[in-house]
């Protein structure tokens, strides 16, 4: 499914009216059935339900929604709050309507009568304003969305809660916070950014019969159940371990030996074949301990920490990931150019890898293949030189800046991932909850999308499906056996068992 921006949104609609030729009023009529019908889910004909509607289409929508439940025999009262002569075009077509069909319209006059229907309804229908919002909010509505985010009725949003931008980058506006969002034809960028999320409550995306082969091709996808059912790696009946890729696990430290032993785990229960840790010695017993399973190669240390390269070996492996506990040492950063330089294979780096590549972006560059980086939004922002909250409010423009100059995978991790192609392609991924906001869940994220990588030949659908495991794995223990609050990492490990089991062959 595609993610928009407004002016992709008015692009689309403009080509289903230009193009296709479908009517305007008749996008407007299925747009308000659509939210209706909804509507007819959540509430019972007993609720009073007030609807709001603004100057624009938005509130068009809206004229559809009231008579749409009328009809079926709710309880509505619907209330314009702008004046007449600002409703036009469709808007107007439909609000003639709604007359013609012989509903009462009721208009904003005074704020305090308005806010007694608020105190009076039990389930309110925000359409006053939708992706043409242009600013803060501006009277009355700034009012009335003041008074509805204290109110307890059920707030529910057309496309967009009222005052809310629809694109990434606007820090500045007060908008409408409701408990469901019932958005028009796709899903729109700022419902991933975490600043506007929230405003959202919970939401759908309602069909309103707009062509999709119209919609230029897709620059940003969510990634959804059917996306991982036709592209999750199944298991072969005659493979064997060569098969399904030698991995390489470089990282670790006196101080830090868990990172990589929760990664190199979180490989091979997620289907790696074979993996090798190159860690130092220090930190090689307790790292073996967790994982007999896998093979290591010593990595001269000074203090505890990694100051040599790795001498020999390093093209017989499928794919290598590196810096998790790796120390920001000097010694580290050479460990690394080593890597992006001898190593033929994907190089997936993270955590203090990431600190390091900042300095070797030029290496990262002219590397043939791939490179992925999978930094959370401090180690991005490093890496950019900008600060965090600039960071957060254009993700995904920061995101595509990177990936496209520096020609790598970028995994963007929150709780909306974004995964970036070097092609400026980007996926949305949302699984997993506030359990994984916890020291080591970026540790066997990245196991887990190593060993994906090396299962499936788009490294674009590997990255998405890791996160998918990983973000489902920790929903289900957090279902079935554990807390938010309680979750470890290594449950997480230990998880991925039953969350495999569910779906892949
Ligand atoms: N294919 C589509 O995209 C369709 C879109 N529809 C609806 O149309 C909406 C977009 O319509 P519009 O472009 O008319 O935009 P809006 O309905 O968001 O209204 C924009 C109007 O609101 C006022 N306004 C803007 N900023 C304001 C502020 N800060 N404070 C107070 N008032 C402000 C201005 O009068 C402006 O003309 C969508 O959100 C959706 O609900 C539907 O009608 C069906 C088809
Ligand atoms: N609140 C949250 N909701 C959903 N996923 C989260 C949340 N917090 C963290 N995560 C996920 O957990 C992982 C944390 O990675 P990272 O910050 O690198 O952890 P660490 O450095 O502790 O290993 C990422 O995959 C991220 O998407
Ligand atoms: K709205």
């Amino acid at each position: 499914m595609n993610i928009v921006t407004a002016k992709e949104m008015y692009v689309w609609d403009r080509q289903a009216m230009e193009e296709a030729g479908i009517d305007g009023k008749i996008l407007m009529e299925n747009a308000g059935r659509a939210v209706a019908q909804n509507v007819e889910k959540l509430v019972d004909k007993r609720q009073r339900i007030l609807v709001l509607i603004g100057a624009g289409n938005n509130g068009g929508d809206g004229f559809v929604i009231a008579r749409t439940l009328l009809n079926k025999g709710y309880t509505v009262r619907a209330v314009q709050v702008v004046p007449d002569e600002k409703i036009k075009g469709d808007a107007l077509a439909h609000k003639h309507m709604f007359l013609a069909s012989n509903y009462q319209l009721e208009h904003l006059e005074k704020l305090l009568d308005l806010f007694q229907s608020i105190d009076h309804s039990d389930v309110v229908i925000d359409s006053m304003l939708g992706i043409g919002v242009e600013g803060r909010l501006r009277s009355p509505i700034d009012q009335v969305v003041e008074y509805l985010n204290q109110s307890k009725c059920l707030k529910i949003a057309v496309d967009i809660p009222s005052g809310v931008p629809a694109d990434e980058g606007v820090t500045d506006f007060s908008g409408l916070k409701v408990d469901h969002t019932f958005t028009i034809a796709a899903p729109k960028i700022s419902m991933f950014i975490e600043k506007t999320a929230p405003y959202f409550g919970e939401w759908e995306v309602v069909e309103i019969g707009l062509p999709t082969a119209k919609l230029k091709k897709a620059k940003r996808k969510l990634w959804e159940k059917r996306d991982v059912a036709a592209t999750f790696p199944r298991r072969n009946a005659y493979a064997h371990k060569g098969v399904h890729g030698k991995a390489l696990f470089v990282g670790g430290s006196f101080s830090m030996p868990g990172s990589i032993a929760m990664a190199a785990r979180a490989g091979l229960r997620s289907g790696a074949g074979l993996a090798t840790v190159a860690t130092v010695e220090s930190a090689w017993p307790s790292v073996a301990a967790h994982i007999p399973e896998a093979t290591y190669t010593r990595v001269e240390e000074e203090a505890g920490s990694m100051v040599g390269v790795i001498d020999s070996g390093i093209e017989g492996y499928d794919a290598i990931a590196i810096g998790m506990g790796m120390g920001r040492k000097e010694g580290a950063e050479a460990m690394l150019r080593n890597v992006l330089e001898k190593s033929t294979c994907p190089v997936l780096i993270d955590a203090d890898g990431l600190y390091h590549a900042k300095q070797l972006l030029d290496e990262v560059s002219v590397r043939n293949a791939p490179v992925i980086l999978t930094p959370h939004p401090g180690e991005m922002a490093h890496l950019l030189g900008i600060k965090v909250p600039e960071l957060l409010a254009r993700p995904f423009e920061w995101s595509q800046r990177l990936a496209s100059e520096r020609g790598v995978y970028v995994v963007l991790k929150g709780p909306a991932t974004i995964i970036t192609t070097p092609e400026g392609t980007q996926y949305v991924e949302t699984s997993g909850n506030a359990g994984l906001a916890k020291g080591g869940s970026g540790d066997v994220l990245s196991g887990i999308l190593l060993a994906m990588i090396m299962q499936t030949s788009s490294v674009a659908d590997a990255l998405c499906n890791g996160c998918f495991l990983h973000g489902k794995t920790a929903e289900r223990l957090t279902e079935d056996s554990h807390s938010q609050v309680d979750l470890l990492a290594t449950d997480v490990v230990e998880g991925l068992s039953q969350t495999l089991r569910t779906f892949s062959g």
